[in-house]
């Protein structure tokens, strides 16, 4: 078997849009890619050293988070977001040789990629049901192999990645059928805790803040620190922490990466007022944007005003 630091792990099976973003990270490129089946398997695959990283899906353009991926971020074993791809989604409809559109009584595919496809769903096939899996190719590889639901239903058609009719030997029914032609999805690689990938003046940071006390200005108190530095969020969203009803915490994206002063001190902020706060990396942006950085916000400015609090400390 190859080492695990030639191997990565990505939500499976073959054809999802995961692997597609996988195959358009720089990091993995040349690299062997391991189907897992739920993102906590490839995401685990990473914490027991099976594998040398993991990419999964993040965050998608009109649904939103991925909250499989997001949880296990926040309640697993510490990991490390390294770097992040952009992937445009078009969905296909597609079915076993000899399917009508008509005929298509039950649909099978993943939760994000439905919640993408719901206004075409609602006029071309009104009455059809439709069923969830872990992915994409999972509902194609279903529709292919003839699986029966729990009703003892076949599936008839399933949502997937253009590529996995191809893949599965399925005939495409209707194409490019999303509601948002724009629709964009977010993927990340993960690996073990580490050293930050360099900084590129191109940089996000992720992290995950948890309240000290429920109290009023509890969530002021966090974007405070972020706002008197001048770092900008991305993101934030809050998720249960899963340990109690009414128990919150705040998933981030900042601009700017852990060695800008700005964001380190926004961190060292965050670990005085919050109960924990867990960092989730610093990597370069997909999208490549430079945001400006405020008067007295850069580095050097930084530097000069600790240099000028040390003299001030010798006497
Ligand atoms: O099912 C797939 O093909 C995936 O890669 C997962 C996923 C997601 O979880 O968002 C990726 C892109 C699409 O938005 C729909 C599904």
């Amino acid at each position: 078997m190859p080492a695990s630091k030639d191997r990565y792990a990505y939500l499976g099976p073959a054809a999802t849009f995961t692997e597609a973003a996988a195959r358009r990270l720089h990091a993995v490129a040349g690299a062997e890619l391991e189907p897992y089946s739920t993102v906590h398997a490839a995401i685990d695959a990473v914490r027991t050293g099976d594998v040398a990283g993991a990419v999964v899906p993040l965050e998608n353009s009109v649904e939103g988070s991925v909250n499989a991926t997001l949880d296990d971020l926040i309640r697993g074993e510490p990991v490390m977001i390294v770097a992040e791809h952009l992937l445009p989604v078009t969905f296909s409809l597609m079915a076993r040789s000899g399917t009508e559109l008509t005929g298509v009584r039950k649909v099978v595919t993943h939760p994000v990629a439905e919640a993408q496809c719901r206004s075409w769903m609602s006029k071309a096939l009104p009455d059809a049901v439709t069923a969830v899996t872990s992915s994409t190719a999972a509902a194609a590889a279903a529709v292919s192999a003839r699986t029966h639901d729990t009703d003892g239903e076949l599936f008839d058609a399933a949502i997937a990645a253009p590529i996995a009719a191809e893949h599965y030997g399925l005939d495409t029914l209707a194409d490019d059928i999303g509601d948002n032609k724009e629709a964009l999805t977010r993927f990340v690689l993960i690996t073990q805790p580490g050293r930050p990938p360099r900084a590129t003046g191109s940089d996000k940071t992720s992290l995950v803040a948890y309240i000290r006390d429920d109290h009023p200005g509890a969530l002021l108190e966090i974007l405070e620190q972020f706002a008197t530095r001048g770092v900008n969020l991305t993101r934030i969203e809050s998720r249960p922490t899963g340990n109690g009803m009414g128990r919150y915490c705040f998933v981030i994206d900042a601009e700017g990466h852990l060695n800008d002063a700005r964001v380190g001190e926004a961190l060292m902020g965050l670990r005085r007022v919050c109960a924990d706060v867990r960092f989730l990396g610093s990597y370069a942006r997909a999208d490549g944007v430079r945001p400006p950085v405020g008067r007295g916000m850069t580095n050097a400015e930084f530097n000069d005003a600790a240099v000028w609090l040390d003299s001030l400390r010798d006497g």
